[in-house]
């Protein structure tokens, strides 16, 4: 599978360091906004890196993976899945509910979104079914300096409220609440709790789910990237994960 991606930071080079020598992934093109500065990869990498982005779509790939951010993803979503089936792990891009309902009709092409930093979407799908799932929850804790800018002693709520409002808010960091609302409620229904906390070194989400199914609760501890202690490193995998799924015909959950 030749993979165009767009963005080199964090989840970026983690995907690009993993795919080299991969017997199905093959990573062949990488989008940034500056050549300069990723200008290292062509080096490092059998990759083409472009800063113009009609000739990275028309460059010969089979997927286009996103890594870059909520903005970039709303302004070029549309026109990528118009031409490739694409990977979208900023998902937050989704809570503008006309790109969602643009990209829902787009046509024949597919777009892929992995679970990101948390997990339990089979069940929350399964409990939608038939209308059984009447209330989901997110509880957010991640360390104080991913989301607040200047030091804090105590652990603190930093939003408490709808993922609709918390991704606005939080673009960087709440991605997940917006997977979790497409899978279940929706960005009106779904309730989230986001925690700065002092002493935290793990980026650590709480699901808990109720309804006619009966309720079930959820918790991960993610180990933050290096690179963005923001992202979870399950974040990457879980794009890494998915495209290798792609190439199975047996299909779980
Ligand atoms: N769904 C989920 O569960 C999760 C989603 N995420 C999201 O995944 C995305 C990537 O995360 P991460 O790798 O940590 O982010 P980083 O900030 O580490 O990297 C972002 C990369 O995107 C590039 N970029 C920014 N703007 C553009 C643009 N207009 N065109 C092309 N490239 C651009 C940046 O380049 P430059 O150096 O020029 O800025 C950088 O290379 C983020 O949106 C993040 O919030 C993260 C964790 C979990
Ligand atoms: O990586 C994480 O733990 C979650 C995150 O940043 C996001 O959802 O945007």
């Amino acid at each position: 599978m030749k993979i165009g991606l767009i963005g080199a930071g964090a989840i970026g080079q983690y995907l690009l360091k993993h795919a080299e020598g991969h017997s199905d992934l093959n990573i062949t093109s990488v989008f940034v906004r500056n050549y300069d500065k990723y200008q290292h990869l062509e080096d490092q990498f059998d990759v083409e890196v472009f800063t113009d982005f009609k000739a990275f779509l028309n460059a010969e790939t089979d997927i286009i993976v996103e890594a870059a951010n909520v903005e970039t993803s709303k302004i070029l979503l549309p026109e990528m899945i118009k031409v490739k089936d694409v990977m979208l792990i900023s998902i937050g891009a989704l809570a503008d509910e006309a790109l969602l309902k643009a990209v829902s009709k787009a046509g024949s092409k597919t777009l892929h979104l992995p679970s990101g930093a948390i997990g339990g979407l089979d069940l929350v799908q399964n409990a939608k079914a038939l209308g059984n799932l009447e209330s989901v929850t997110l509880t957010t804790r991640k360390p104080a300096a991913s989301l607040v800018s200047q030091p804090i002693t105590n652990e603190t709520i930093v939003f408490e409220g709808k993922a609709k409002d918390a991704i606005d808010k939080f673009p960087k960091n709440m991605n997940v609440s917006i997977i979790l609302s497409l899978a279940g409620l929706g960005i009106d229904r779904t309730k989230v709790v986001l925690i700065a906390d002092p002493e935290a070194s793990k980026n650590t989400h709480t699901i808990n789910v109720s309804g006619g199914f009966g309720d079930a609760e959820f918790t991960i501890s993610n180990q933050p990237l290096p690179e963005n202690p923001k992202t979870s490193a399950l974040a990457a995998l879980s794009v890494f994960a998915a495209l290798e799924r792609m190439a199975t015909n047996i299909k779980i959950g």
